[in-house]
């Protein structure tokens, strides 16, 4: 793992839920434009721990991190940085295609608009497009940028939220099982962008579908009843796990 650069760091992280603690001791570096896929049997914490990286959770009332996680240096739950501009940073795109009830354009227009990062008019349009043209999905709209999002099938839904994403620039990009909602072939579009734009961000994914993490992820990281039991490379993960419980995972022995 020598050769890559590290973005974000984690140590000693533990979350819990009121009482319950969901995630025990979490250390981990997660490295610069690479795909990391999280896996896991359900309720194992591999969402919390994904929400922990842009400060999700704390939208939670009940929720108690300790912990640092620190992106480029920086711990992102240090006092003085607020949450919103880590969100700005730290994109996210979750399970369900969750387009606002605007355009298309507007879809992507807005949040670059709220943040005074482009100006209305040619630099505005300049950026849709090279978000939509990123995201795969220009092409297929380009004649109907005034048509409202939510009329786009499901997996155009998904590439429209990952133009959204990254339309404000972030260098992380956080996926919440982004496919578990879609066809095969809209799936597969997915997976090829994001191999596409591991080339400008650091992505992490939550899957439940081994075979996308196989297909995808360089690193895959193991989680179980809160604990990260191994973190590899994607191959040694698969092919020669080092831990019991990893194989028996792998293996399709539980879960
Ligand atoms: N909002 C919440 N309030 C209280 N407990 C929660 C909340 N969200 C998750 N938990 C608990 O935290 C633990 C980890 O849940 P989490 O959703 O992170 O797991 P997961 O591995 O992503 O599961 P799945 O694969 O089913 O999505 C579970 O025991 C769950 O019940």
């Amino acid at each position: 793992m020598k050769e890559n650069t590290s973005k974000i760091n984690i140590k000693n992280l533990n979350l819990f839920y009121g009482d319950n603690q969901a995630l025990y001791n979490i250390n981990a570096s997660l490295y610069k434009n690479k795909i990391t896929a999280l896996i896991g049997p359900s309720g194992c914490g591999k969402s919390t721990f994904l929400r922990c990286i842009n400060r999700m959770n704390e939208l939670i009332p009940i929720v108690k991190t300790d912990g640092s996680i620190t992106i480029d240096g920086k711990n992102i739950y240090d006092k003085d940085v607020d949450e919103v501009s880590v969100r700005k940073k730290i994109g996210m795109v979750f399970q369900q295609p969750n387009p606002f009830a605007k355009s298309i354009y507007d879809n992507v227009a807005y949040a670059p608009l709220k943040h005074g990062i482009v100006k209305k008019g040619r630099e505005c349009d300049e950026l849709v497009e090279s978000s939509l043209k990123k995201s795969g999905l220009w092409d297929e709209v380009k004649d109907k940028l005034k048509t409202p999002g939510t009329s786009l099938s499901g997996g155009q839904q998904q590439r429209l939220c990952i133009a959204r994403t990254i339309a404000i620039s972030p260098e992380v990009i956080l996926m919440d099982e982004p496919t578990s909602a879609l066809d095969p072939i809209s799936t597969q579009k997915i997976e090829a962008l994001m191999l596409e734009l591991k080339k400008d961000y650091t992505i992490v994914i939550v899957t439940h579908n081994m075979q996308q993490a196989a297909r995808v992820a360089d690193y895959t990281a193991f989680f179980h009843l809160g604990e990260l039991i191994e973190y590899d490379e994607t191959e040694t993960i698969f092919i020669n796990p080092h831990n019991k419980k990893t194989e028996d995972y792998i293996t399709g022995r539980f879960g």
